[in-house]
């Protein structure tokens, strides 16, 4: 790393927490049932994380289920308040994530309009994207079906598709490349590398190291809530591997 690199999101001393009512499901007697579901529990899902991402990076973000890495990905996103430290970004951060809303009982081609304008394009610049998005989704037969009908991986493929059909300063991606086939996944991969080398910052957030190597520059590995390891792909996933 050099002086010359421009940062685009400082995490400072990160924490963030959940408050959960529990449901008192574990309960055996009635009267248990009532004493727990008046109770409060607080889960710290993120215990002080800080890192700097800089322009041109592309950084994937590993750990265990439940670490804490789709909470991350929220509170850079700013949907998720932290009750300590902060996140500073240049641009606005976009978050893709597999429940990103598109409207189910509308077509794909409807989605791709209302997704489009959602992101701040103009109806002119959607009606020129119009086609590459469909073109990239692989699913152009399906465009006048509600999106009801489709299955989970043509939902996630439509919704990568609009997400990365513009430049994005920033771009979250939360699993979205798990759902796709393979052809599917190489042309995400690809489209990833493109943002990154357009001086954007791309995080990953994945299961898939293989999916990490072929596209990051750095890997952070959060740990319950904590960040454990921060540096080159190989190294982290290396010592990621030893602890499973
Ligand atoms: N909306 C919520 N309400 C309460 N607790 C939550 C909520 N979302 C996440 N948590 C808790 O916060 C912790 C971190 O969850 P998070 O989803 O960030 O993990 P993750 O690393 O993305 O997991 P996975 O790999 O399974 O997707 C977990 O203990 C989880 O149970």
């Amino acid at each position: 790393m050099t002086d010359q690199q421009t940062p685009t999101v400082v995490v400072d001393n990160l924490h963030v927490d959940y408050k959960i009512f529990a449901s008192g499901k574990a309960a055996k007697d009635r009267r248990s049932l009532l004493s727990r579901q008046r109770g409060v529990r607080v889960v710290h899902a993120l215990k002080g994380v800080s890192f700097t991402a800089y322009e041109g990076e592309s950084i994937g973000v590993i750990g265990h289920n439940g670490s804490g890495k789709s909470t991350l990905m929220r509170a850079v996103a700013g949907l998720q308040q932290p009750v300590k430290g902060a996140v500073y970004a240049s641009s606005r951060p976009s978050l893709l994530g597999v429940n990103a809303a598109l409207l189910s009982d509308l077509t794909g081609e409807k989605n791709v309009i209302l997704g489009g304008l959602a992101l701040g394009m103009t109806p002119e610049e959607v009606e020129e994207r119009y086609d590459s998005i469909v073109e990239f989704s692989g699913i152009r037969e399906f465009m006048d079906l509600p999106m009801q009908a489709y299955s989970s991986g043509m939902a996630a493929r439509l919704r990568f598709s609009i997400a990365i059909s513009r430049n994005h300063q920033i771009l979250l991606v939360d699993e979205a490349l798990a759902v796709g086939d393979k052809e599917f996944r190489e042309k995400s991969e690809q489209r990833i590398r493109d943002l990154r080398e357009q001086a954007g910052t791309v995080f990953l957030v994945s299961h898939s190291m293989r999916s990490i190597k072929e596209t990051c520059t750095r890997v952070i590995w959060i740990d319950h809530g904590t960040l454990k390891m921060d540096g080159d792909p190989e190294d982290v996933i290396r010592e990621y591997k030893k602890s499973t």
